[in-house]
């Protein structure tokens, strides 16, 4: 996949399968193209050479809503109307599912509720978005992209806003999503929470620089080489699930 913005290449020949099933984290130094990328993936902007396919069809064949319903997207610094309440909000994820003027259905309703509920915003779903906090907001925000109910989630900076709790609980949401047997894909900068993910793919310049499982020494020697190693990994003591972890620290 190719793209080209303001006259420079901003994507060069970058390559990418996710099965379902696996969670995937992007990283890498600004600029690095990583935001360019999921917004081809997501069909918000076409590559000047490549295609992106979901489960097995090419997006460009999709229609909107079938498109929406198999991925979800949650982008940096969304605009959405401060006056929607939260119920709204999450309400909108269900609006590839609902017919043309349809009212919403029970299981709209359920979905809606079970992702508020998911995400801890359950408690002010009657409060307009303009009035939340940061954090609160952009838990409104996942919890539409949950609502979908997409087998394939679309995350930029998810965890942006987020304090460490509701970081645990969103990787434990993830977890279950890819349990489950959906595929995420998210742009992080928390490298910490990165190193949770099952593959880690790498930007830099436009390009991969690396793209492998966490658990691979060559991946973790991988991020500390793409931010010039300016950055330490340490172990950690292994997750209760005995999964190993890691903490990357500036140095
Ligand atoms: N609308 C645009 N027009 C021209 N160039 C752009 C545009 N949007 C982004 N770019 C450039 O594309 C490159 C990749 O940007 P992108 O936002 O994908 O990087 P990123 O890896 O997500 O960075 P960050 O970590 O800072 O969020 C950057 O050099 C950026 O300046």
């Amino acid at each position: 996949m190719t793209l080209r913005r303001g006259g420079q290449s901003v994507l060069c020949g970058v390559r990418l399968s996710v099965p379902l099933g696996r969670w995937l984290a992007v990283a890498g130094p600004n600029g690095a193209g990583k935001s360019t990328l999921l917004q081809c993936l997501a069909g918000l902007l076409l590559p000047h050479e490549g295609q992106t396919r979901v489960l097995g069809q090419p997006l460009a064949a999709l229609t909107g809503p079938q498109r929406a319903r198999r991925v979800a997207w949650l982008g940096q610094a969304e605009a959405v109307s401060g006056e929607l309440t939260a119920w709204d909000v999450a309400m909108l994820g269900r609006l590839p599912h609902q017919g043309w003027l349809a009212t919403p259905s029970a299981a709209d309703r359920e979905a809606a509720e079970s992702a508020l509920r998911d995400t801890g915003a359950w408690a002010w779903r009657g409060r307009p978005l303009g009035q939340l906090s940061g954090g609160e907001r952009q838990r409104v925000l996942l919890a539409r992209a949950l609502a979908t109910q997409a087998p394939v989630l679309l995350l930029d900076e998810p965890l942006a806003n987020l304090d460490p709790p509701h970081q645990a609980d969103w990787m434990a949401l993830m977890r279950r999503h890819v349990a489950a047997g959906g595929a995420v894909i998210s742009v992080l900068h928390e490298l910490g929470m990165a190193l949770q993910a099952d593959d880690l793919l790498l930007m830099r310049a436009g390009g991969v620089f690396h793209c492998g499982p966490v658990q691979e020494d060559a991946t973790r020697r991988a991020l500390q080489a793409v931010f010039d190693d300016r950055i330490a990994i340490h172990p950690l003591p292994p997750a209760a699930d005995g999964r190993p972890q890691w903490a990357a620290i500036a140095v």
